[in-house]
């Protein structure tokens, strides 16, 4: 069995909202240290940290709707004849390494792509489920992934800072929105069909993200994150609790300095699970080069055409997102 005793630690993050000085310096190296040993982090002290549970709680409602209506909002990908394609609902799929069904909110303004075809999937508006799950529903989503956005800016200049990096090189390639705000649910005895190596059982497998920062929200336990040691630890349930692991877009940025975080969703009893993601990712403009390289970039080394190229190579995707070298 992997170990059950241990878990990440808790980084109070408050200092990233003040001034550069003596407490953010120390705040940006219990960040990097923490992620460093083991993996992820719970954070705490951010601002409006207090909202969180409630807010999740609400964007979850999601699920209560009828099938009818949630594969109103699904993707055309899984209900062909619908006009949303990348943002919008996802019903699970059995061959899935994640269990789950899950709802994908896209920013309220979607920042312009490069110009390249195919562009506007990534750029589509998030389609809302009508009517909404609870009166204000909407406009509680919105102000999760505001607040959830604000903090993971502030973190992934704190890391960029860490790891060496220019600051600004850092926010410029996370200027410009394109990060999605994802609600998901496992069924009651929701299984991966990937067996981990150490004999656990998961709803989730094992893997890293794309993202350049994940944070991540459980209505129930479950979530672990691997430290840099390959120890699996408990990600902790407590109130109002964000953990943050790295993604591999902050791998990239950072020439491997800043290695993506493995973690997976342990099957427990069996029962329901629900739980909210936020994936900071770079511009659809943005370079994916090193953030210290300064020579020329094309369309080719931007984010909006990585995604292309990795969408088009998916089996579910084929047909659907063309590979970008046609456009070149
Ligand atoms: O459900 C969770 O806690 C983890 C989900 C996850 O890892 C993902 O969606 O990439
Ligand atoms: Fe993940």
């Amino acid at each position: 069995m992997s170990p059950q005793s241990q878990h990440v630690e808790t980084v109070d993050i408050s200092a990233l909202f003040g001034p550069p000085g003596k407490a953010r310096e120390a705040c940006d190296a219990a960040l990097w240290q923490g992620l460093k040993r083991t993996g992820a982090v719970v954070i705490t002290g951010y601002p409006d940290a207090a909202k969180v549970d409630q807010r999740a709680r609400t964007g979850l409602k999601i699920f209560d709707l009828s099938d009818t209506a949630k594969r109103a909002i699904a993707s055309r990908v899984m209900v062909p004849g619908n006009p949303n394609t990348y943002r919008g609902f996802w019903p699970r799929r059995e061959t899935g390494l994640l269990q789950n069904e899950f709802y994908d909110v896209g920013p309220e303004t979607p920042a312009p792509g490069p110009d390249l075809p195919q562009m506007d999937i990534f750029t589509e508006a998030t389609p809302w489920p009508d009517p909404e799950p609870a009166p204000g529903w909407r406009e509680t989503v919105r102000a999760h992934y505001a607040h959830l956005n604000r903090v993971a800016q502030a973190m992934i200049v704190s890391i960029g800072r860490s790891a060496g990096f220019d600051e600004a090189a850092i926010r410029a390639r996370f200027d410009g929105d394109h990060s999605t705000l994802r609600f998901l649910s496992y069924p009651a005895g929701a299984t991966s069909p990937r067996q981990e190596p150490d004999g656990a059982v998961v709803s989730g497998g094992q893997h890293t993200d794309e993202s350049g920062l994940s944070l991540l929200w459980q209505a129930q336990p479950g979530l672990q994150a691997r430290g840099q040691d390959g120890v699996f630890r408990d990600i902790p349930m407590v109130e109002n609790a964000i953990s943050v692991h790295v993604g591999g877009v902050m791998t990239g940025l950072t020439r491997g300095t800043v290695p993506a975080t493995p973690h997976r969703v342990l099957a427990g009893d069996g029962s329901a699970r629900q739980s909210v993601g936020f994936f900071l990712e770079p511009a659809l403009s943005a370079p994916v080069t090193p953030a210290d390289y300064s020579g020329e970039t094309s369309a080719r080394e931007t984010y909006g055409w990585q995604l292309l190229d990795t969408f088009s190579k998916r089996d579910i995707w084929k047909g659907v997102v063309h590979p970008p070298e046609s456009a070149d």
